[in-house]
């Protein structure tokens, strides 16, 4: 292991060695949410495209109300969708309904609300005094035709998904999800539905970092196991480092006789860019980036370990990949206590509960239980007390 680094100095050096991901891909709109945008979302045309009534009622030229006249005879009904009608004098009115277009010669709609209509007149309310161009949303006034509406690189939720349907962008060209190759290493590890022996467990990693991956649309993942074999490791790193955008290898990486992963990857790939990071838990963990190579996570094997760097350093470096913004984190009031040496930095498991952080740190890196019911990691600089902690705003980085 190097010297260790600060967990800002290692989040600095990550992001200085990826590259966005250049791959695009068309998707449909029910596949879109959560995708990061590679064009711009323009108008097709002015928004809204004509002038568009928003009050169900009646729709007169405002002058007649202001000359005196209260009782309207009804000449025609609009509902939304119908092609627009003409009012022609100042005695009559249209009924109109909310999302059709305001009829030619109108310029104000009164509410159903604000009168009374009988034997097909329609009668104002007394005292109530309409304004020249009242509920009506007029052609343009969002936008013009042609501007741009959502910028590339937006990660597609639903508002900017709003936009896209109502611009007939059916098919957004969005950045391609990186494949990424998730290696776990352990001798003493089986798979999750193996019944393991006494001196075995079951392994859990790829399974938790799919599920948050999947769950943001982070990457396609392929998973492997191997065995603690630097042969092994060599062959199948060879390969991935071939086929993948991105690699994550879990386990292996500290200071064991048998801990293989730094030793394989320095001969593939030279030194990493770190090794060691004043952070508890995760202080073992490894980044290589090399030219013409993928970037490699080496993540320190404990549980909690694996999910705490997950959270800090691995899921905002694949939402850089994909070209969103990985800087955005939120700072929140915290309560707890937890146990880090002050030179170092917690990345402590916590729910979000109320605007609020509560800490729920683990007996050690090794326990994943107390993790259920949590929602990410608070970044908790080591010197805080429990007193100082109440006046301290953390960073939160959620699980996905
Ligand atoms: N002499 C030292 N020993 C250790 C150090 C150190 O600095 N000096 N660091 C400790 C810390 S901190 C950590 S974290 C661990 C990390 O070690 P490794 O990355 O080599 O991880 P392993 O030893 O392979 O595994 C640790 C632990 O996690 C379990 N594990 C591993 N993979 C999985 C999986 N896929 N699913 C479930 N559980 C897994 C494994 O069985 C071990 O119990 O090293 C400390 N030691
Ligand atoms: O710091 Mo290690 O990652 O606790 O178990």
């Amino acid at each position: 292991m190097q010297q260790l680094i600060t967990v800002t100095e290692a989040e600095q050096i990550i992001q200085s060695h990826l590259l966005p991901i250049s791959r695009t891909e068309a998707v449909s709109l029910t596949e879109a949410g959560g995708r990061y945008l590679k064009q711009a979302i323009r108008a097709d045309r002015p928004l809204p495209p004509f002038d568009r009534v928003m009050m169900d009622g009646i729709a007169i030229r405002h002058s007649a109300h202001q000359l005196g006249k209260r009782h309207f005879s009804i000449a025609a009904t609009q509902a939304a969708g119908d092609t627009p009608v003409k009012l022609t004098d100042k005695v009559t009115c249209i009924e109109v309904m909310t999302g059709g277009v305001l009829p030619e010669g109108c310029d104000c709609v009164i509410p159903v609300e604000e009168i009374t209509v009988s034997q097909n007149e329609a009668t104002v309310r007394v005292g109530y005094s309409p304004l020249k161009g009242q509920h009506i949303h007029r052609r343009g006034s969002d936008t013009a035709e042609g501007a741009i509406l959502v910028e590339t690189g937006q990660c597609l939720q639903s508002p900017e998904l709003t936009i896209a349907a109502s611009c007939g962008v059916t098919e957004p060209t969005v950045a391609a999800l990186p494949n990424i190759t998730l290696i776990s290493t352990g001798d003493e590890l089986v798979a999750p539905e193996q019944i393991p022996g006494p001196h075995q467990i079951r392994r859990s990693h790829a399974t938790a970092l799919r599920c948050s991956i999947a769950a943001e649309k982070l990457g396609h993942v392929s998973e492997q196991h191997l065995a603690d074999d630097p042969a092994q490791l060599e062959t199948a790193l060879k390969a991935a480092l071939k086929t993948s955008d991105l690699l994550v290898l879990t386990g292996g990486v500290s200071r064991g006789k048998y801990d293989f992963v730094a030793p394989v990857l320095q001969q593939l790939l030279g030194k990493p860019k770190f090794h060691g990071i004043a952070q508890r838990p995760g202080k073992p963990m490894a980044f290589w980036a090399a030219p013409h190579h993928p970037p490699v996570f080496a993540l320190p094997g404990n549980p909690v370990s694996v999910m705490a760097c997950a959270a800090r350093y691995l899921f905002p470096a694949l939402r850089q990949i994909l070209g969103g913004s990985s800087s955005h984190v939120d700072s929140l009031p915290t309560h707890g206590t937890f146990n880090c040496p002050p030179q170092f930095t917690g990345l402590i498991p916590c729910r979000l509960l109320n605007g609020t952080l509560e800490l729920v740190p683990p007996s050690n890196s090794g326990n994943f239980l107390s993790m259920a019911g949590t929602h990410g990691i608070a970044e908790v600089p080591g010197k805080l007390t429990r007193t100082n902690l109440e006046n301290h705003l953390t960073r939160f980085y959620p699980w996905g």
